[in-house]
């Protein structure tokens, strides 16, 4: 288990490591274009998943977006400071 700040400060360090295998690297490398694909389909899972799904399914779909805007986050060089300023 962790939390958001430890979870971008993984993916921020993948990035810069670029270890094998990392799907966060084989994300990036994607782009941003593709990044938002996969948000918005992320999104609409957890849509999906809270009308029809369980309480635990839902929230696996909602760390699953987490993790995907995370790596938006990260390839447009945003750190979490720039998104909670404006919570
Ligand atoms: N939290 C996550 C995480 N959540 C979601 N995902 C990715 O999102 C996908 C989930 O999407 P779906 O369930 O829709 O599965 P899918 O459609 O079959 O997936 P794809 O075929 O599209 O990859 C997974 O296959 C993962 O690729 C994640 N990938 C990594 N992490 C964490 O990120 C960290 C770094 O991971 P690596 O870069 O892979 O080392 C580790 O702590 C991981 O636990």
């Amino acid at each position: 288990m962790k939390t958001f700040d430890e979870l971008f400060a993984e993916l921020t360090e993948k990035a810069r490591t670029r270890p094998e295998g990392s799907g966060t690297v084989r994300e990036l490398d994607a782009g941003v274009h593709a990044i938002g694909k996969k948000i918005v389909e992320e999104a609409a899972e957890v849509w999906m998943a809270a009308e029809y799904q369980s309480d635990a399914e839902t929230a696996e779909e909602i760390s699953q977006l987490l993790y995907h805007l995370q790596v938006l986050m990260v390839a447009k060089g945003l750190s979490p400071a720039d998104i909670y300023r404006h919570l």
